[in-house]
């Protein structure tokens, strides 16, 4: 896809006044807005004040909408139509737009009869074309009669004129069951217009699920590559433009949406050029308080591993075993028993072409190999060389290395806000490179989690995203949001037996869990014996199994985990996290 295409964004994706909208979409790089009609009636700017403030913003409008219920009606319907399309003729004019949107009718005085509504649509084009203006024709999924793409290019063919086309949103398109790929037999000079939404898989009312739900490109569910494609092969040269009705979008900070919003279409219009090979978790950076990191620090050698030394000029430690590896920062100032992963750092075959990338996907900067994400965790790019080890001065381990089989860091699990987890997402998988691994949704103890994991096509780098609707049980207050590293081995029972012995605090895990298991997957006796007396969880799927254990939290949000994969399981255990996740509240309040 050429790289002058334009970008645009409708005004509805975004949260704020007209102004506070202009600004977020200009700050973002947006070259054009669809200016919403509501957005409009709200401001306090004429439209052509409007246009100038998009002029100084260094944006054009490249649409005026939505002009609803129009086609095919009875004639006395139709003179109070062409009037209300005149005064918004007017309104097209004064923004400097030339290109009206209207969509398919869902007027009870429509009659089902496509002939009167191309008839109609080709007066309305007339009246268009004499002002130098277009009129773009866009099925609704939820239009009378008129509610397919298909649909709405039979007519507009039939009424045959210039000042007529088709606007192809891709919601309205692909939430039907239509074959998209028929786009390609329209001629690209009669499509007007683009709109670009993804949608999760919902099965609901069409109209509720547009509504509320869409999402910016690579959020959802549908095969947004494909349908732009499909739209390219007609010669269209218009804008790719966002249009995605969003209940937490629109409560959102517009400056941080609009940004996720081009991120979306710069991952969608990303040439074949790929992120560098990821070899894996470099480190992981978890800061404490000094009660956090007596409890964090002995729980790793809890779980074998060796404090192995001390950054040369920051209050630093670096535990290791296997190829994984912990940095502990004190550098929280109150005490508290307070710990939080605040750095995920990848080993990347090439770190500057990684921060190159995350740059071109609009990563805040923070240094010169490291990035912000969303929730603010830092995300860093390495060699796997390990320069950076060098920044340690090592400690005498000459007395004995434990070692209880941690082999790698296997993924890292931040929760994010309800209101930035798609946003997470799509950063980790547009600055990364990483893909959408694993969707969950499980009921746990505290509200309803869903988990996005994003992981590399070498599955080295793993992140599972969890998020719940309401940030936390104000009933519980003790209850925050989780987060954990987990580590590979090759044999969980043995693991979590030598780590027992150990001292690592390792979470119980009740009988009727067990019990459960047992019915569920009809286990070796023997094998169900030991995972009940360690506590060691499990699950299979289609492609393998999964072995995993916890400790208990470490401070108020922060634990280790311990998991065996076996044959391609590549999930993440979520049927096990409310068991988990309630064992970590039993533990807390009969501690509290
Ligand atoms: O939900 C709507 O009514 C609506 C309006 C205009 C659009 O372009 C659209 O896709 C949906
Ligand atoms: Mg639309």
């Amino acid at each position: 896809m050429p790289a002058e295409r334009r970008r645009g964004i409708a005004t509805v994706c975004l949260s704020g006044t007209l102004e506070d909208k202009l600004t977020a979409a200009a700050a973002a790089g947006f070259d054009g807005v669809e200016i919403f009609e509501n957005d409009l009636l709200a401001s306090p700017w004429s439209p052509a004040r409007v246009r100038r403030e998009c002029a100084h913003r260094g944006l054009t409008i490249d649409l005026y909408q939505p002009f609803r219920d129009f086609e095919a009606v009875p004639p006395a319907v139709l003179a109070r139509n062409l009037r209300r399309a005149e005064l918004k003729f007017d309104v097209v004019e004064q923004l400097g737009a030339d290109t009206i949107l209207v969509c398919s009718s869902v007027s009870p005085d429509a009659v089902d009869d496509d002939d009167l509504a191309a008839q109609q649509l080709r007066t309305l084009a007339e009246r268009a074309g004499e002002r130098g203006l277009r009129v773009a024709y866009e099925a609704l999924a939820w239009g009378r009669f008129v509610n397919t793409y298909d649909h709405a290019w039979r007519v507009v063919r039939a009424a045959d004129h210039p000042a007529l086309g088709v606007c192809l949103d891709s919601f309205h398109v692909l939430s039907r069951e239509v074959d998209p790929v028929a786009i390609r037999t329209i001629p690209g000079d009669k499509v007007f217009f683009v709109q670009l939404a993804d949608a999760p898989r919902l099965r609901m009312d069409v109209l509720q699920w547009s509504r509320h739900h869409r999402l910016f490109p690579g959020q959802g569910a549908f095969d947004l590559t494909s349908f732009v494609d499909h739209v390219l092969a007609t010669g269209y040269r218009g804008p790719l433009s966002l249009e995605v009705f969003n209940d937490v979008f629109r409560q959102s900070d517009p400056f941080a949406a609009a940004v996720d919003a081009m991120r979306s279409l710069l991952l969608l219009q990303e040439s074949a050029d790929a992120a560098p090979v990821l070899e894996g978790h470099a480190f992981t950076e978890i800061d404490v308080d000094d009660t956090a990191a007596a409890r964090v620090g002995s729980a790793l050698a809890g779980l074998g591993f060796t404090a192995a030394g001390r950054h040369r000029t920051k209050p630093v430690e670096l535990w290791r075993q296997g190829g994984a590896r912990v940095v502990l920062n004190h550098r929280r100032p109150v005490d508290g028993g307070h710990a939080a992963v605040t750095a995920v750092a990848v080993a990347s075959t090439d770190p500057t072409t990684s921060s190159a990338r995350a740059k071109a996907f609009l990563a805040p900067s923070l240094g010169s190999s490291a990035v912000a994400a969303p929730d603010g965790t830092s995300v860093i790019f390495c060699r796997d060389d390990l320069d950076w080890l060098a920044d340690f001065a090592p400690f005498d381990t000459a007395a004995g290395v434990l070692d209880a089989g941690v082999l790698d860091t296997d993924h890292v699990g931040l929760t994010e806000p309800f209101d930035r987890f798609q946003q997470a997402g799509l950063f980790y998988r547009a600055v990364l490179g990483l893909d959408l691994a694993d969707e969950a949704e499980f009921a746990a103890p505290f509200g309803l989690v869903r988990r996005h994991s994003v992981a590399d096509r070498g599955h080295r780098v793993r992140v599972a995203l969890d998020s719940t609707l309401v940030r936390r049980g104000t009933w519980g207050p003790d209850v925050r949001e989780p987060q954990h590293v987990a580590f590979s081995t090759s044999d969980a029972i043995a693991g979590a037996r030598r780590m027992r012995d150990l001292g690592a605090p390792l979470l119980d895990i009740p009988d009727n869990y067990y019990d459960d298991l047992d019915a569920r997957f009809a286990p070796d006796p023997d094998f169900l014996a030991s995972l009940r007396s360690l506590s060691v969880l499990y699950d299979r799927d289609g492609s393998g199994e999964f072995l995993h254990f916890c400790t208990e939290l470490l401070g108020d949000r922060v634990y280790f985990e311990v998991v065996q994969r076996i044959g391609g399981y590549q999930g993440y255990g979520a049927v096990n996290a409310p068991v988990v996740m309630a064992a970590h509240r039993r533990r807390r309040k009969s501690a509290g």
